[in-house]
């Protein structure tokens, strides 16, 4: 076991002793579900086990291949299990740090042996440069457009080669919401069908307070993807969230309280 494996294995310890020992204190969501969205292998895994197909659209994960060590087979997996190229090269590690979140395309299989395990690839979905981020807090969700990456054509993968660092998009990216865009790349996803993955998401993960990346296919109007997931984001950018967290708290005291007095 490594330094960062024992530390976290030492913090789990401490937090579930500490549950334990003062049962009066709220748990808002429990480390281990946390960490479970720190390796982007087992991050999307709820999504993929789900497979929500609904009258109102599909929600996947793109195709995506681990790579523990061995940059120089990488070429041959990618070819064993049948994924296109281009492909998103993401370090399997998604801590919050700057290396973490160094992402890449990789535009020719030649170049795979360049990147540096262990990393998740993932194919490349195209989705008109537009994606959502839905933010969820408890029972609560919101949704925003978010510029991201421009489609990526047929003619371009053949005319380019080599891996591409790309910066993080979501830092640099403004709001979409009142751009200038093609309506059916802007179109939010049907509002059961983030409520019902919200639902899923919330019990399989075991989570309240996290958000999801998604994206619909280019040229569909119900194939959606996740292809990211996040505890805790960001939320001064979801819309009023000042309401929606005190309304929150406010929720889980209150029926802490009526948990005691029905005893
Ligand atoms: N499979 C994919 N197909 C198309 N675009 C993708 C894919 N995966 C990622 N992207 C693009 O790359 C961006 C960053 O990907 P992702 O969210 O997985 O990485 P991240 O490092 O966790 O980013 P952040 O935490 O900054 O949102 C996405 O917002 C999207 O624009
Ligand atoms: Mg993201």
């Amino acid at each position: 076991m490594n330094h960062d494996s024992v530390v976290e294995v030492e913090a789990l310890r401490f937090q579930q002793e500490y549950r334990q020992t003062h049962p009066e204190v709220t748990v808002l969501d429990p480390p281990d579900a946390i960490q479970h969205l720190h390796n982007r292998q087992s991050m999307l895994q709820a999504v993929a086990d789900m497979d929500l197909s609904l009258s109102y659209g599909k929600v996947g994960v793109p195709k995506q291949l681990v790579i523990k060590k061995d940059a120089s087979s990488i070429s041959e997996a990618v070819g064993n299990v049948g994924l296109k190229l281009p492909l998103v090269a993401k370090p399997l590690v998604a801590d919050g740090s700057e290396k973490s979140h160094q992402l890449s395309l990789a535009y020719d299989k030649y170049s795979l042996q360049k990147l540096e395990p262990p990393l998740v690839l993932q194919e490349f979905v195209n989705h008109g440069g537009v994606m959502f981020k839905v933010f969820i807090v408890g029972e609560a969700i919101k949704v925003v457009r978010r510029f991201s990456l421009p489609n990526v054509s047929m003619w371009e993968v053949l005319k380019n080669a080599g891996i591409y660092h790309f910066p993080r998009v979501s830092h640099a990216a403004a709001s979409a919401d009142d751009a200038d865009l093609d309506p059916c790349v802007a179109e939010l996803p049907p509002r059961p069908l983030l409520e019902r993955l919200a639902k899923e998401l919330r019990r399989r993960l075991g989570l309240r307070l996290f958000n999801l990346d998604i994206i619909r296919e280019y040229g569909t109007r119900d194939h959606y993807y996740v292809i990211d997931i996040n505890y805790f984001p960001g939320y001064g950018k979801m819309p009023e969230y000042e309401h929606i967290f005190t309304d929150f708290l406010l929720g889980l005291v209150q029926s802490k309280y009526k948990k005691r007095t029905t005893y």
